[in-house]
């Protein structure tokens, strides 16, 4: 992967470069650092509109391996393109130096203008917003579908390794089915349908831009170039098949996909918060009705919820952030 878009945007190498066209007619054009465009050479053909993002976590270096590796493969005319793709590579100063984030968690940042604080991943964050605005009013126009899928790695292991996070959609709309049963095909083995806006990335995309967006954690988050034991395959192909034109063909969620809804939201509300779940148990671990999950300003946060399963646990966060999600198995009109 030497001199890679991914290499040469982390050595500040990027520039903004004009449109330029691939020998095989695909254009291409660097919209930001870490931002690159590619757009079919017949788009009036293409089956639909799609982001793949990464990084948005420095730490969670998978998925950007993943995306570079299928931005080297456009670039090379070894994957033929037939949709626009717009690949995003989110917290590029956070990936330089290995962790998830510099200041501020950038997955907290979106959908928060205009009274967000200032600071570098605030503005990126912002930067990225416009960029999927523009990215999708194109689609907009030209009625196709919109798509983005942003890559993740957790913290800890996962007793179901590859899931995604579905974002609460916009009023009006549904959770679609049909991009529950695509995500199958990828990997996928669980889907959260979240109860709650958020602030995250797919939210943003799946609020103002009308997209079909997730969050999809890929395994767990390690160092560049320790990456072997995240099989990635299945993703991968999936993506490949989706960018060059082939739209899986199953629409049906199959019976081992595990659907489950976001119960709640523990939000650390003060400095006096504290867990009582080990912070490093494995996502999707079962929680006893009557477990004590944490303690904060004197109130208790106990598991009322039958068949509840515990997510992202995580003590060591900002007051107002999230320490963890209850989810629980739901059999909704989705199956
Ligand atoms: O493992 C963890 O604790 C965090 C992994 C991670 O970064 N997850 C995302 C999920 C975003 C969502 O809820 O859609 C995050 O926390 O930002
Ligand atoms: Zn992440």
């Amino acid at each position: 992967m030497s001199n890679s878009f991914l290499e040469q945007t982390l050595a500040g190498k990027t520039c903004i470069a004009l449109p330029y066209c691939l020998p095989n007619g695909t254009h291409v054009q660097v919209m930001d650092e870490g931002v690159i465009r590619f757009e079919p050479k017949n788009p009036g053909d293409r089956q639909l509109d799609m982001v793949l993002s990464c990084g948005i976590h420095g730490n969670e270096t998978a998925p950007v391996e993943l995306l570079d590796r299928i931005v080297s493969q456009i670039l090379e005319g070894q994957l033929k393109v037939r949709a626009r793709v717009l690949c995003v590579f989110g917290n590029i100063e956070a990936m330089r130096q290995g962790v998830r984030c510099i200041d501020q968690d950038m997955n907290r940042l979106f959908c928060r203008l205009p009274d967000v604080e200032d600071g570098d991943e605030a503005r990126r964050a912002a930067m990225l917003e416009m960029q999927l605005m523009r990215f999708f009013s194109r689609s907009i126009q030209d009625s196709k579908p919109r798509l983005h899928y942003d890559l993740h790695t957790a913290i800890h292991g996962s007793l179901i390794e590859k899931f995604a996070i579905y974002p609460l959609p916009p009023q009006g709309r549904d959770f679609d089915p049909l991009q529950v049963a695509r995500l199958a095909s990828a990997g996928v083995d669980a889907v959260l349908l979240q109860s709650t806006t958020s602030t995250t990335f797919s939210f943003f995309s799946s609020q103002h831009c009308g997209a079909a967006a997730f969050t999809i954690e890929l395994g767990r988050a390690m160092p560049f170039g320790q990456n072997g034991g995240v099989d990635l395959s299945k993703m991968q192909a999936y993506l490949e098949g989706l960018i060059s034109g082939d739209l899986p063909d199953g629409d049906v969620v199959p019976a081992h996909l595990g659907l489950y809804k976001v119960s709640r939201e523990i939000i650390k509300q003060s400095d006096a918060f504290v867990l009582h779940i080990d912070a490093k148990m494995d996502n999707f671990t079962p929680l006893a009705p009557g477990t004590i999950l944490a303690e904060d300003e004197g109130m208790q946060y106990v598991v009322h919820e039958t068949d509840a399963r515990v997510i992202f646990p995580n003590p060591d966060i900002a007051v107002g952030q999230r320490a963890g999600l209850v989810i629980v198995p739901t059999e909704s009109y989705l199956r």
